[in-house]
């Protein structure tokens, strides 16, 4: 079960369906028909039960699935995919645009997790991406086993969010901010200017063109 290479959309869906069993969790729920889990997570039963087949038959005729079993399951999938699970906090203007981006083709990237202080955002899925309150970044992070994290918030919170990522066991940080972060050695910043890049290439043409 361990190396079970599975479709790409399927590895996608999977954060949303343990998304959502976490919340059942937390409210204890022991087990969820196979049409809530379709209604819940927008996708039909089918797709579930065929995404859930690669790794054997998890759900019972009758019954539906079993809660705890199923997230643990998931926890151990998520941790183990072949795909690197990127995290995103600030889903604004540029957090949207890579969201809606998401590393897809022929990348062994993707953003899994996204977070946001806005209330309307929180505990919704945007663009096949659950979205968690920052206040639980630390957790989930951990629980998810996410090292990379993409940094799209007002600079002014930068270092802030950075600090707590780091204790939530990040170790890149992709960062679009101005603010320049301070971290560990441990830890790896990488800062993008997309106007620093454009004035570099305006400088090349301007000095280096061919007459
Ligand atoms: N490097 C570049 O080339 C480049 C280009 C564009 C924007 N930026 C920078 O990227 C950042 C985002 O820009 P934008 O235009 O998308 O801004 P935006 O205002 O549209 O989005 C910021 C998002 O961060 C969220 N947010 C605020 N405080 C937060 C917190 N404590 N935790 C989690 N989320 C929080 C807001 O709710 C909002 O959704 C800014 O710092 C901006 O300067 C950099």
């Amino acid at each position: 079960m361990v190396s079970t290479k599975i479709p790409r959309a399927t590895a996608k869906r999977l954060p949303i369906y343990y998304r959502y069993l976490s919340i059942l969790h937390d409210s204890n729920q022991k087990r969820v028909s196979s049409s809530s889990f379709a209604d819940a997570v927008q996708v039909d039963s089918a797709t579930i039960r065929r995404d859930l087949s690669y790794f054997g038959a998890l759900g019972k005729r009758g019954y539906g699935y079993d809660v705890d079993n199923l997230l643990n399951f998931f926890k151990k999938i998520l941790n183990q995919d072949h795909l690197t699970s990127v995290g995103l906090v600030g889903l604004g203007n540029l957090g949207h645009a890579l969201l809606n981006f998401n590393f897809h083709k022929d990348s062994n990237v993707r953003i899994s997790a996204a977070f946001d202080v806005h209330e309307d955002m929180i505990n919704t899925v945007q663009d096949g991406v659950p979205v968690y309150s920052v206040d639980d970044l630390q957790k989930q992070l951990e629980e998810q086993q996410i090292k990379v994290l993409i940094l799209t918030v007002p600079s002014s919170v930068a270092q802030d969010i950075c600090d707590q990522a780091i204790k939530g066991g990040v170790k890149g940080i992709m960062n679009f901010t101005s603010r320049r972060l301070v971290a560990p050695d441990d830890v790896r910043i990488q800062n993008v200017d997309l106007t620093n890049e454009l004035q570099t290439l305006i400088y090349f043409i301007e000095h280096y063109s061919k007459e």
